[in-house]
């Protein structure tokens, strides 16, 4: 038995996303998001879910916050939907989106839990994407245009602040991969568009710098880890390649100002050629305040010739995997967390969304999700062998603090230490919950 301390400082907290959890699609002067479009498009999303009702915290978030407070957490990140604020896109502010952002952070002070805002997560309003979305440099100026309304309404009651929720399933997963709205499969699309999302970013945390806004910000690059199969270099490569892809394709312009070249003249290789605007560099390249790391799974790979976009296949050593499939890998939390503190050094990082698929249902009135538990223990104790080897973690949140809106998935899956009835739409907390709350209030936990 080893018990597993946190620092006194570490800030507890759990995660949401706009699209995921608030339903009310047509309310409160909400304009249509890609998302809409998206999952109402026939073949999307699994049996044809959407976000039309999800888990109505649009209505039930006074529920919501009683679950945050009794669970103990000091920290709760959602994000804000695009659409409420300016339904299309740009032009006038729709009020009644800003005063339901302002009762749900009101509530959150009121319960002593501080609000962690995300700005982009994924629901962008549908106009935009009619004139090219990410991939008209427009979308940039609209971006921080929002962003600034935002900045300036709720200075002083949100103090921390992400630009752009995982500009890799933003980038690649939605305009090459295609599997996310708008569903584009155009390589050169999606690296262009990850160039506009830095962009985007950087304006923004100028914008914030600009208004003196008190408080900090930072991006949340979601992360993955390929482990070699073996020592010979052309694993260790290629390997290198899927890790760099979601992390330092993003994370070297934050922070060196440059794009990590061998992945440049790989994407050249593929015919991408990238329009970079004098100064895009240098805007990008602004200092932050944190990042904030995703972390769900990782594999064993090896290299491949001419094997999907990166030359790597998997190598299936028959890892216990979660419901959702995805291989049950601590070790590349650990390992990923190291490599941004070699990379960027003593940078404060926030996990911003670790967690698990399992789909236990209520029986009895609880949900037994011992996968979920375990999960948890695994990988804090992962982030406990980082902070032990010197990274610089601020704080975890869980994802999720509810089940909710898997995207593609629908509600087939299910991520949150609160279940949801989505026909009733009540809560039922989970066994993790409970082991999560007794984690928070010890901020220690018993690996056996
Ligand atoms: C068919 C080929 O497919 C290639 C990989 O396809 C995916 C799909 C999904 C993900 C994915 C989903 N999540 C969880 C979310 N993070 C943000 C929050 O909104 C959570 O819901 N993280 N990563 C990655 C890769």
């Amino acid at each position: 038995m080893t018990i597993i301390e946190f620092p006194k400082d570490m800030k507890w907290g759990a995660a949401t996303a706009s699209y995921q959890i608030e339903g009310a699609v047509n309310e409160g002067g909400r304009g249509v998001s890609i998302w809409d479009t998206f999952s109402k498009t026939p073949g999307n999303v699994v049996n044809g879910d959407n976000g039309d009702v999800a888990c109505d915290s649009y209505h039930r978030y006074k529920e919501d916050v009683q679950i945050m407070k009794e669970l103990g957490i000091k920290v709760y990140r959602f994000s804000v939907a695009w659409p409420r604020i300016f339904p299309n896109g740009t032009g006038e502010v729709n009020k009644e989106g800003l005063e339901y952002y302002h009762n749900l952070i009101d509530e959150l002070l009121a319960n002593d839990i501080e609000p962690m805002c995300t700005l982009y997560h994924w629901d962008l309003p549908q106009i935009l994407q009619d004139k090219g979305g990410w991939g008209n440099r427009e979308t940039i100026d609209a971006f921080v245009a929002y962003a600034e309304v935002m900045f300036k309404e709720f200075s002083g009651k949100i103090k921390q602040w992400i630009t752009l929720n995982e500009p890799w399933c933003i980038s690649f997963l939605s305009n090459y991969i295609g599997v996310h709205a708008p569903g584009n499969k155009d390589l050169q699309l999606a690296t262009q568009i990850s160039h506009h999302l830095l962009v985007a970013h950087g304006k923004t945390v100028q914008k914030f710098r600009d208004l003196n806004v008190d408080g900090e910000i930072g991006i949340a690059p979601n992360t993955t880890w390929l482990e070699p199969y073996s020592n010979r270099q052309q694993d260790i490569d290629a390997c290198n390649r899927e890790i760099a892809w979601y992390l330092e394709w993003f994370m070297d312009p934050v922070f060196k100002g440059s794009y990590p070249q061998f992945m440049l003249d790989w994407f050249a290789n593929k015919g991408v050629h990238l329009e970079i605007e004098d100064g895009d560099m240098e805007v990008i390249h602004q200092p932050i305040d944190f990042i904030g790391i995703n972390y769900y799974t990782g594999h064993v790979a090896r290299y491949k010739e001419n094997e999907s976009l990166l030359d790597w296949e998997l190598v299936e050593l028959n890892y216990e995997r979660t419901d959702i499939g995805w291989p049950i890998f601590p070790e590349g939390f650990y390992k990923v967390l190291c490599r941004i503190k070699d990379n960027y050094g003593d940078v404060p990082i926030y996990i911003t969304e670790n967690g698990s698929c399992y789909n236990n249902e209520v029986e009895n009135g609880r949900v037994k999700d011992v996968g979920r538990i375990s999960y948890l223990e695994q990988h804090l104790t992962a982030l406990h062998r980082a902070i032990s080897s010197g990274v610089n973690i601020k704080g975890y949140l869980t994802w999720s603090l509810m089940d909710n809106f898997e995207w593609a998935e629908g509600y087939t899956m299910r991520f949150g230490i609160v279940h949801v009835n989505y026909r009733t739409l009540e809560r039922t907390k989970k066994d993790s919950y409970y082991w999560f709350k007794q984690t928070i209030a010890n901020n220690w936990f018993e690996n056996k």
